[in-house]
C-alpha cells in the first residue's frame, strides 16, 4: 500500500485547525500530547539503553517552550538527567508558566548551553514553533551557534528554531537550528518540504495531537499523490501510441544539452525522440544514441509532438526566431534554460504563451525565474511557494520552480504541489537538461502538463536518491545512469499502481 496523500499546511491553517479543535489548547492538552510524543520519540531513538543519559532542552519563550519544558519533565520522571538552556525571559504564555512551575526547583538551568565534561546525548530544540519571528544576533542566535557547532544529535519540536514555517527560509545569516530529526505537530508544514527548511529539519515526522485537518491546497508529492498519474500500458501498444518529443537546443558548443535532454525523452518510453540542432553539422556532432533521430530547427514539427526547448539553445537571433516559432506550437510544450533566459527579454514570446490554448510547462531553476520577474535570485528563495505561483499566473503556464523540494504550480488554480524526492548528487550541470527531456517525454505520451511536470518531477529526484545510492554518496554522477534510473523509477511506480 503507498503512503496517504501527504498535506502541506501554512501557519494560519494549523491555528485555523487548532481553533476547530475548540479548547484543547487553552487547558493544555494538546502541549502534553506534544511533549509525550517528543519525549517518546527522544526516548525510543537516542536514550534507551544509555546509562545516565543527560539532555539538554532548550525552552523559548512561548508555548514551544511550554512543549519543552512539559517533554523536560516526563524525561526526568524516566530517570533523563535534564539541563534546561532558556536564553530568554519568558513571555506571556500562560502554558509556559505553568509547565515551569511543575518543574523540580533546584533544576539546573543556563542562558548558554553549558559545557560539559561528557557531551550531551541529546538537544531537545524548543526555542521557537510556528510563532516564530525571524531571529537576530543575540542571546537565541548564540545558543543556535552552540547548538549547531555541538555535534550532538538534536531533536527539533514542530520546526527547527529560526526557520520560517510558511516558507522554509531560515533567518537572515543562516541562523537556525540544524535539527537531525524534527517532530512537527498537528500537520505537516510547508516550510519543511522545501528549500533550506527542508535541509535544517533532517528527518521529520508528524504527529497530528488528535487534531483534524482538512486537505490543503498544497500536497507533499510522493508515491500515493502519484501513481494514479502513471500512462497505462497495454499489450497492444506501438510506438505510434507513445508520441513523439522534439528536442530543440544545441547550439554550437552546447550539443550535449540536446542530447542529455533527449536522452531523458527516451527514459519515459516516448514512441521516437528526435533532437533538433542549430545546424546539421552540430547535429552530426557529439555522443548521440542511435535510437535518437537528428533535425535542425528549420525542420518542421509535427502539430501534436511534445517540443522542448531551451537546452543548449544559446541566445542568438536564430535562436529567438525558433523560441518564437515554438510558442506557437500547437501541441504539447516545454521551455527551459535559454528558451527561459529569452522569454524574459521577448515581449513576443510571452504573449504568444499567454494565448496558448494547452499550458506550456516551465522549468526554471532560482535564477531563471529571478529573471523571468525581475527579482533576485535571494528574494524568489525568500518565498518559492509566492514566486512559482506569480510565475504561472505571468506566464499562463505550469511552472516547475527546481532546488531543493522542487515546487509545482499552475495558473488555473492555487494549488502547489512539492516534489518529496531528490538528492544533493543532482546539483550538476546537465541534470536540468534530462528533467526537460523527461517531462517532455511525457508531455509526449500524453500526459497533461501538470501531470507530467508532477511525475517528471518526481521520477528525475527518484532516479537521483537511486544512483546516490548506487554510488554511495554525491560525487561521480553519470547522466546517461540517470536517466536509466528515471526509466527505473517509472517501471517501479507503473508495477506499484498496476501489480
Ligand atoms: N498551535 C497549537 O495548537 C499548538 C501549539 N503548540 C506549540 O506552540 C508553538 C507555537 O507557540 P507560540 O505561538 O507561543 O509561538 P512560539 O513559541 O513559536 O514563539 C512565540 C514566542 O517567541 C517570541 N519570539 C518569536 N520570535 C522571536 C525571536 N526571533 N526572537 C526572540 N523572541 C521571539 C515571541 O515573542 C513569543 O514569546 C508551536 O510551534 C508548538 O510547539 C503545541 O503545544 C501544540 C498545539
Ligand atoms: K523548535
Amino acid at each position: 500500500m503507498p503512503d496517504p496523500t501527504v498535506n502541506l499546511y501554512t501557519v494560519q491553517e494549523i491555528h485555523a485547525a487548532e481553533a476547530a479543535a475548540g479548547s484543547a489548547l487553552h487547558d493544555g492538552t494538546l502541549a502534553r500530547r506534544a511533549a509525550h510524543a517528543v519525549a517518546e520519540l527522544g526516548w525510543a531513538t537516542w536514550l534507551r539503553g544509555l546509562v545516565n543519559p543527560c539532555v539538554a532542552v532548550l525552552a523559548g519563550p512561548g508555548n514551544n517552550g511550554a512543549d519543552a519544558l512539559l517533554t523536560a519533565n516526563l524525561l526526568t520522571t524516566r530517570g533523563v538527567h535534564v539541563v534546561l538552556v532558556e536564553p530568554l525571559a519568558p513571555g506571556k504564555s500562560a502554558l509556559r508558566a505553568r509547565a515551569r512551575s511543575e518543574l523540580p526547583v533546584d533544576i539546573e538551568s543556563h542562558d548558554r548551553l553549558p559545557t560539559r565534561r561528557r557531551p550531551f546525548d541529546l538537544i531537545i530544540d524548543g526555542l521557537l514553533g510556528i510563532g516564530a519571528r525571524p531571529v537576530k544576533y543575540g542571546p537565541l542566535a548564540a545558543v543556535i551557534h552552540q547548538v549547531n557547532a555541538a555535534g550532538v544529535p538534536v531533536l527539533s519540536i514542530d520546526v527547527p528554531s529560526g526557520m520560517n514555517a510558511d516558507t522554509g527560509a531560515l533567518s537572515e545569516g543562516d541562523i537556525c537550528i540544524q535539527a537531525s530529526r524534527t517532530l512537527t505537530l498537528i500537520g505537516h508544514k510547508r516550510g519543511l518540504a522545501t528549500y533550506q527548511g527542508a535541509a535544517a529539519a533532517g528527518q521529520i515526522s508528524v504527529t497530528s495531537l488528535g487534531v483534524p485537518t482538512d486537505a490543503t491546497g498544497c500536497v507533499l508529492d510522493g508515491t500515493a499523490s502519484l501513481a494514479t498519474l502513471c500512462p497505462r500500458e497495454d499489450a497492444t501498444v506501438h510506438k505510434g501510441r507513445r508520441g513523439d518529443a522534439w528536442i530543440l537546443g544545441g547550439a554550437a558548443g552546447m550539443t550535449g544539452a540536446a542530447w542529455i535532454a533527449s536522452t531523458g525523452a527516451l527514459a519515459t518510453g516516448a514512441g521516437r525522440v528526435f533532437a533538433a540542432f542549430e545546424t546539421a553539422a552540430s547535429a552530426a556532432a557529439g555522443d548521440r544514441s542511435p535510437q535518437i533521430q537528428t533535425r535542425t530547427w528549420a525542420a518542421p514539427v509535427p502539430e501534436r509532438a511534445a517540443v522542448v526547448i531551451g537546452c543548449g539553445l544559446g541566445q542568438s537571433d536564430d535562436a529567438v526566431a525558433a523560441l518564437e516559432t515554438a510558442v506557437l506550437h500547437p501541441g504539447p510544450l516545454l521551455l527551459d534554460a535559454d528558451a527561459l533566459n529569452l522569454l524574459a527579454r521577448s515581449s513576443t514570446a510571452a504573449a504568444a504563451l499567454a494565448n496558448r490554448h494547452a499550458a506550456a510547462v516551465l522549468t526554471p531553476h532560482p535564477l531563471e525565474a529571478a529573471r523571468l520577474l525581475g527579482v533576485s535570485a535571494a528574494s524568489i528563495q525568500q518565498d518559492r511557494f509566492s514566486a512559482v505561483r506569480a510565475l504561472a499566473r505571468r506566464f499562463n503556464a505550469v511552472v516547475v520552480l527546481k532546488g531543493n523540494g522542487s515546487i509545482i504550480s499552475v495558473a488555473t488554480s492555487d494549488s502547489t504541489w512539492v516534489s518529496a524526492s531528490g538528492h544533493p548528487i543532482l546539483a550538476t550541470g546537465g541534470t536540468g537538461d534530462c528533467l526537460a527531456g523527461l517531462i517532455g517525454g511525457l508531455l509526449a505520451r500524453g500526459l497533461p502538463p501538470l501531470d507530467a511536470a508532477r511525475l517528471g518531477t518526481w521520477i528525475h529526484g527518484r532516479a537521483a536518491e537511486l544512483e546516490a545510492a548506487r554510488l554511495g554518496g554525491s560525487c561521480g554522477l553519470d547522466l546517461a545512469q540517470l536517466a536509466h534510473s528515471c526509466a527505473r523509477a517509472i517501471n517501479e511506480l507503473q508495477r506499484n499502481r498496476f501489480n
